[in-house]
């Protein structure tokens, strides 16, 4: 797990108070970054267009033209002049090292965007749109320094923003990198030194950026078992039976002992799915919404009342009846149209779907300081997982996954470690990222995954 911070300015702090460190220290070790990157990846004497704002981003921009000036054909771009201190003391260095400023975008083996970054705090103007288009229309590879340029410290892309193919951006992680919206931007992102380890200087932070290795697969490890020592899920089937019936699969898949559908009415199922009418006497774990429509009011009151680990989805979202479930320990997992009406039912607040992207590490704070016992994942291109004060972040979200049945999947993933005894927080990230990394190792065409296909894609995780 790697830290995301709000904002990085108190980690800059602390390398200046308490390491003695200046910020020509700092911007050096940030530039020195994109020129190792640049140095790994591109052959010597490839050209190098650095775009660069009138603030410190350009400032950065300015001091790795100095560093990769003669290895590389460097072409510096100032479309603003140089405005912050830091700014004018890098031109003056470049210019003193003998290189010309250009006048214009032109085509290049790589261009890098110093243009805005963490200092963006208006409109982009019409000049920088015309830079940002112009630089997004060239076919070369982009890397964004700090953060693209366009991208807001909240992450919201307003207008337009750099599309990079890699971010390398600096000090550390910022929750900006992972908004949904920013999502088609960032490209690859990596983190730059500040001239000590990162680590040294990082504080104590309540979000989280999940890696595969936090994924704790369900894997058997005692021989002496049975079934039972698998649990068993019950997942309640509605209307569309469907929905229920994939989740029922993929937690048999991910290692429940057993697994019934609850329904009233007979139902066609894989023989190794069990049918019940009624919950089981026995059942370690319930997953409930998916598919459900229209239900018996009373039934449902009694099933949620019951002090078993639950996972919430779907239909019981807009459900006055799931309030009192969420004083407990319950996960849910809401696309944000669901979590907009969510927010309504819990009169957190009432907004647009729009409105939620724009924020959604706010409102899931907010959503989870009001519910502390609740697990919440708010599904997206990034997943968050929320739980009391802290959020995590699942950035292996791909298209492949944008797909009716992928959601019924993780609910069934979820439930079945659920059944399994892992605690809510666990079995939500572990079964979001054996979500996401399967997706990802899906071979074929990204618009062709079927849920059985993502079951078959997590057996091999
Ligand atoms: N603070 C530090 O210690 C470090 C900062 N670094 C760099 O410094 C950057 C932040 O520098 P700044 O605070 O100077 O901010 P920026 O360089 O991101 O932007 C500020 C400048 O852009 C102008 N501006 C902002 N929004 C605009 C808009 N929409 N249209 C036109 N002009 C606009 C401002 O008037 C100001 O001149 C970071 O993103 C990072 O790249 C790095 O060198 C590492 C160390
Ligand atoms: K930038």
């Amino acid at each position: 797990m790697q830290h995301i911070y709000y904002e990085v300015g108190s980690l800059d702090k602390k390398c200046y108070e308490k390491f003695a460190l200046t910020e020509d220290i700092l911007m050096e070790h940030a530039a020195s970054s994109i020129a190792r990157f640049i140095e790994e990846n591109f052959e010597k004497k490839s050209s190098v267009l650095i775009v660069c704002g009138p603030g410190n981003n350009g400032a950065d921009g300015l001091a790795l033209g100095r560093l990769l000036y003669k290895e590389y054909e460097v072409k510096l771009y100032l479309p603003f002049g140089a405005k912050s201190q830091m700014a004018k003391l890098q031109k003056n260095r470049v210019e003193l090292l003998g290189l010309t400023l250009h006048e214009e975008i032109s085509e290049s083996d790589i261009v890098v965007d110093a243009l805005f970054g963490s200092g963006l705090n208006k409109d982009l103007d019409e000049t920088s749109l015309n830079i940002i288009n112009t630089l997004n229309q060239l076919n070369t590879y982009k890397i964004a320094c700090d953060i693209p340029s366009g991208i807001n410290i909240k992450g919201q892309v307003n207008q337009e923003a750099f599309y990079a193919d890699t971010t390398i951006t600096m000090g550390a992680l910022k929750v900006a990198l992972f908004n949904d919206e920013a999502k088609d931007y960032v490209g690859k992102i990596e983190v730059a030194n500040l001239g000590i380890q990162r680590s040294i200087y990082e504080e104590k932070t309540n979000i989280f950026l999940l890696e595969k290795e936090d994924m704790n697969l369900p894997l058997r490890n005692k021989k002496n078992s049975h079934k039972g020592s698998f649990g068993h899920l019950n997942v309640i089937a509605g209307c569309k039976k469907g929905a229920g019936i994939i989740a029922a699969k993929a937690a048999f898949g991910f290692g429940a002992g057993l697994v019934s559908v609850v329904c009233h009415e007979d139902i066609d199922l894989p023989y190794h799915i069990m049918q019940t009418h009624f919950l089981s006497d026995n059942c370690t774990a319930i997953a409930i919404g998916m598919g459900l429509g229209k239900y018996e009011t009373e039934e449902i009151k009694t099933i949620l009342a019951k002090e078993i680990p639950t996972i919430i989805d779907a239909d019981l979202f807009y459900e006055e009846i799931i309030l009192e479930k969420l004083k407990s320990d319950v996960v849910l997992t809401p696309h944000p149209k669901e979590f907009c009406a969510l927010l309504k039912l819990c009169e957190i607040a009432d907004i647009s779907v729009i409105q939620l992207q724009k924020d959604r590490f706010e409102y899931v704070s907010k959503f989870c300081n009001k519910y502390p016992k609740v697990t919440l994942l708010l599904k997206g291109a990034n997943v968050l997982i929320g739980k009391d004060k802290e959020i995590y972040v699942n950035s292996f979200g791909t298209s492949t996954l944008s797909k009716g049945g992928s959601g019924d999947v993780l609910s069934g993933l979820i439930a079945s470690l659920l059944a399994q005894s892992y605690n809510s927080l666990d079995a939500a990230i572990t079964a979001n990222l054996a979500h996401t990394l399967a997706a990802k190792n899906y071979k074929k065409n990204n618009y062709s995954l079927i849920p059985s296909d993502l079951v078959e894609e997590v057996k091999k995780l």
